[in-house]
């Protein structure tokens, strides 16, 4: 089971280290961990397990917060209609994305930052998206919402990128449809 002391601060080289693409078929332990990271956001989402064990709430997890350098990360959260969104996309890409940003409006933090950092990220407001499951399936989806922005944040980590390396420093709270991201 994945515990906070398993998750890495900023510091940790491999936070700003580029993960590699997974080979298939997984190995046993490759899958296991694919299958620890969503476990985690599962436990960390209920308040008893959570509680027991000390975990701090997560959506998202990606595999270099975890010190591995496999190129995959998991998500479980509810999406703007309520449905569940549960999965470990691996070898994930965004293939396609609106012109429109968007951003969260009490900016975003991360597992593996122990401070606030306010500001707001820019994200596209809209992803298609590509990934393979852990059984191997290629899925195609198109994302809004809190999963765009998560996917994005997740796919940022597998890059070596922290959702603060796309806040406006000179004026974090900038009207966000002027702003460049950090490509
Ligand atoms: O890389 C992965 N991480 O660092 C875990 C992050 C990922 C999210 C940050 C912004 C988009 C993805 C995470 O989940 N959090 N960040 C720190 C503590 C709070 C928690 C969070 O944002 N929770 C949340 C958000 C919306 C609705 C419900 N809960
Ligand atoms: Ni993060």
């Amino acid at each position: 089971m994945i515990l906070m002391d398993d998750i890495i601060r900023e510091g940790h080289p491999t936070l700003r280290t580029k993960a590699e693409e997974v080979k298939f078929p997984l190995t046993d332990e490759v899958r296991q961990l694919a299958e620890d990271m969503l476990q985690y956001l599962i436990n960390s989402q209920d308040p008893e397990i959570a509680d027991k064990y000390n975990l701090r709430g997560g959506i998202g997890l990606a595999a270099n917060q975890v010190n591995s350098l496999q190129r995959m990360f998991a998500l479980h959260l509810t999406d703007d209609n309520g449905e569940q969104l549960s999965f470990v996309a691996i070898n994930p890409k965004i293939v396609s994305h609106s012109v429109e940003n968007t951003y969260l409006p009490a900016g975003e933090g991360c597992l593996s930052v122990d401070r606030n950092v306010p500001g707001y990220v820019p994200r596209h407001a809209r992803v298609t998206v590509k990934f393979k499951t852990i059984d191997g399936e290629e899925k195609k989806m198109r994302l809004k919402g809190m999963p765009a922005i998560a996917f994005q944040h997740e796919l940022d980590h597998l890059n070596g990128i922290m959702f603060y390396d796309r806040i406006n420093e000179k004026n974090p709270f900038a009207d966000i449809t002027d702003s460049t991201p950090y490509e």
